[in-house]
């Protein structure tokens, strides 16, 4: 095991009454890409603050590259930080923005010049080094911010929103962008957002945040597939949520007793112990001719499409907490007001905790 290139200890941190952090710990990899998700208020923006020094946290430690930095000014440890505003100056070329980190540093012009040209042509704008921020789209300007933080060459670089302003077809593009452009530099990126999509579009190592806390990390695959928490499921992307309770178990089978039915899945605990479930839309599936999991019928209430599929919310009707929502192919039938029957196969359900 290598150390972490990130290493942050028990983090809490209080603005007056509120504690916005709760006992953070996470270590982030070398060359990762990290993505911090949450809603709003989860304390997001606070943690990439701490590892920014633009915020001293109340309790904990924050390490990099195993050095204790938690009270070093943002200027003198090795992060950089790219803010969804971007934080352009105007009256300056945009070459040099790009070399302003350089010239703090007292690095001379001409090497300036020659860094923040290399920065420029490796976020793809090598003809932009005259122009002024307000001449460039706002994609543009976003690339701009990257090769200023990148171009003083940060073990790490911080992303704030980084894409909050661009609209969504934007967006997307500027993603691929991004998850390119952190490949090629191999610094470690730790990203802001609220976006799940873009949490796995782009994420190595996703982490998700609610309350303060982390619910939940790891790689998006396993956090779609197997998430940790109620929180999670919902958060990273969409689930049907049950409870129920364990009424048997033998050879590494439990029988649980859902209000909408009963079923036989993997597992291992005890009878009696209260177990939420979650299955993921597209494990769904509506109609006679199901899988081995069924979960009773249920009323259609909406069918949306949504061009290579429908989006379909149904009402179980054996369980009024039970709030269906699977994924069907665009040219099935259904229609709101339909009864369907409700199934899965067993290895598509996901026992959750907490
Ligand atoms: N400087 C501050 N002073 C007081 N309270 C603050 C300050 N900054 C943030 N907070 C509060 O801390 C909590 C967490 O905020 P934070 O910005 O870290 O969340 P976030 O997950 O990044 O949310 P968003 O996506 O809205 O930015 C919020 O309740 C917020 O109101």
């Amino acid at each position: 095991m290598t150390a972490p290139l990130v290493d942050i200890r028990t983090v809490t941190h209080r603005f007056g009454q509120q504690t916005v952090l709760k006992n953070v710990s996470l270590k982030i990899e070398p060359g990762s890409y990290t993505i911090l998700l949450g809603p709003s208020g989860s304390g997001k923006t606070t943690l990439l603050s701490i590892l920014g020094g633009f915020v001293s946290p109340s309790e904990g430690k924050v390490l990099i590259r195993g050095e204790d930095c938690t009270t070093v000014p943002p200027a003198k440890r090795p992060t950089t930080t790219v803010f969804q505003d971007y934080a352009l100056f105007p009256h300056m070329s945009v070459g040099g923005n790009v070399g302003f980190g350089l010239r703090m540093q007292g690095v001379d012009a001409a090497t300036r010049a020659a860094r923040a040209r290399e920065a420029l042509a490796l976020v793809g704008l090598a003809d932009a080094f005259d122009k002024k921020p307000h001449q460039l789209s706002g994609g543009q300007r976003q690339r701009v911010a990257l090769a200023r933080a990148l171009v003083v060459e940060p073990a790490v670089l911080l992303l704030d929103e980084p894409l909050g302003a661009l609209d969504l077809k934007l967006r997307r593009q500027m993603q691929d962008e991004l998850k390119a452009i952190q490949k090629r530099v191999g610094t470690a990126f730790i990203h802001v957002t609220h976006d799940q999509e873009e949490a796995m579009a782009l994420a190595d190592h996703c982490v998700v945040m609610n309350d303060g806390r982390i619910e939940d990390e790891g790689p998006p695959e396993r956090v779609y597939a197997r998430p940790a928490t109620r929180f999670s499921a919902t958060f990273m992307g969409e689930s049907t949520l049950m409870s129920g309770t364990v009424t048997a178990v033998k050879d590494g089978t439990i029988t649980v007793a859902a209000q909408a039915g009963s079923f036989s899945l993997p597992g291992t605990l005890p009878t009696g112990t209260a177990v939420a479930l979650a299955v993921r839309p597209e494990h769904l599936v509506l109609g006679p001719d199901g899988g081995a999991v069924r979960l009773g019928t249920a009323k259609v209430s909406d069918v949306v499409f949504q061009g290579s599929f429908k989006r379909v919310l149904a009402a179980s009707e054996q369980d009024p907490a039970l709030h269906v929502i699977a994924r069907i192919p665009a040219a099935a039938t259904v229609q709101p007001g339909d009864i369907v029957a409700v199934s899965c196969e067993a290895g598509d359900v996901i026992l959750l905790t907490g």
